[in-house]
């Protein structure tokens, strides 16, 4: 059966081939020191909470499609995130390039480009509208090409954050190197969601020496709490944001000590 990860890599097949007609300039937006979300990660014993602008969803369809890019990037600024990851998906999730150049222009935070990345053509896309930072999907591709696409988005002095959602896949990723594990807590295939994902990939991520970030159904300081318990260093929240109406409470409440968070 064909799930909806087939779908969107059918999509993105057609995106690429009109990416590699229209020879782009890829001139980059690298007027500014680079911002390392690494390094933060390394400094930090507290953790780090990348937000996510996300209009909408397969899952979910609309979550909040009036907002503004750049006035969603300064509330998650000013009320302590880490890192704006933006959605520029459009078929499926409604969002653009041109929102992560927003965004990238109206705050000084590293920005995360999400997207369905399975060629160069894109990741140069993601560097010249800003990106700090892409997320590669191990499930997308093969291990041989994931490690093609990891080396070359260094080379273009961009971070990945690799996303997992099993042990083999895990596998995949701590072959390339990476050092930023993201584990999606929702299946891509059946959208199921359960945070027992991160519990039971951390162990490995920790033995390993990477930062774990764990990635969607984060909704209440509870489950963040459960995600700390479990090893995570950062994590990746999109939905709950874009609903909340008190962002400022739950932002600063789930940005909780990595240590003595957990009532013994
Ligand atoms: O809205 P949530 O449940 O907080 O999830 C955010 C984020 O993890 C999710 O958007 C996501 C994780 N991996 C992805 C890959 C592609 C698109 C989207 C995603």
């Amino acid at each position: 059966m064909e799930t909806i990860l087939d779908k969107i890599l059918t999509e993105k097949r057609k995106e690429i081939m009109e990416l590699h007609k229209g020879k782009e300039a890829a001139q980059t937006l690298d007027k500014h020191p680079k911002r390392s979300f690494i390094s933060r990660l390394e400094a930090g014993d507290e953790l780090a909470v990348i937000a996510e602008f996300k209009r909408a969803s397969p899952s979910k369809g609309d979550i909040n499609i009036s907002q503004k890019p750049e006035d969603q990037a300064l509330f998650y600024k000013k009320f302590g995130a880490d890192v704006i990851s933006v959605l520029t998906d459009n078929t499926f999730f409604k969002g653009s390039f041109s929102d992560l150049t927003s965004v990238r222009e109206t705050v000084d935070l590293p920005v995360l480009c999400k997207d369905f990345i399975i060629d160069e053509a894109q990741i140069i896309k993601a560097k010249a509208s800003g990106a700090n930072l892409i997320l590669l999907i191990v499930a997308a591709m093969g291990g041989g090409r994931l490690k093609e696409l990891y080396d070359f988005a260094l080379e273009q002095e961009l971070e990945v954050l690799m996303e997992v959602h099993n042990e083999e896949e895990l596998e995949t990723a701590l072959e390339t190197g990476t050092k930023l594990i993201g584990v999606n807590n929702r299946n891509l295939k059946t959208f199921e969601v359960d945070l027992e994902v991160t519990e039971r990939l951390a162990p490995a991520i920790k033995k390993a020496g990477r930062f774990l970030i764990s990635e969607s159904g984060i909704k209440t300081e509870e489950d963040v709490q459960r995600v700390i318990a479990a090893g995570a260093n950062g994590i990746l929240v999109g939905e709950a944001f874009m609903t909340s109406n008190n962002l400022e409470g739950l932002l600063k409440a789930m940005k909780l000590p990595l240590r003595g968070a957990v009532k013994q």
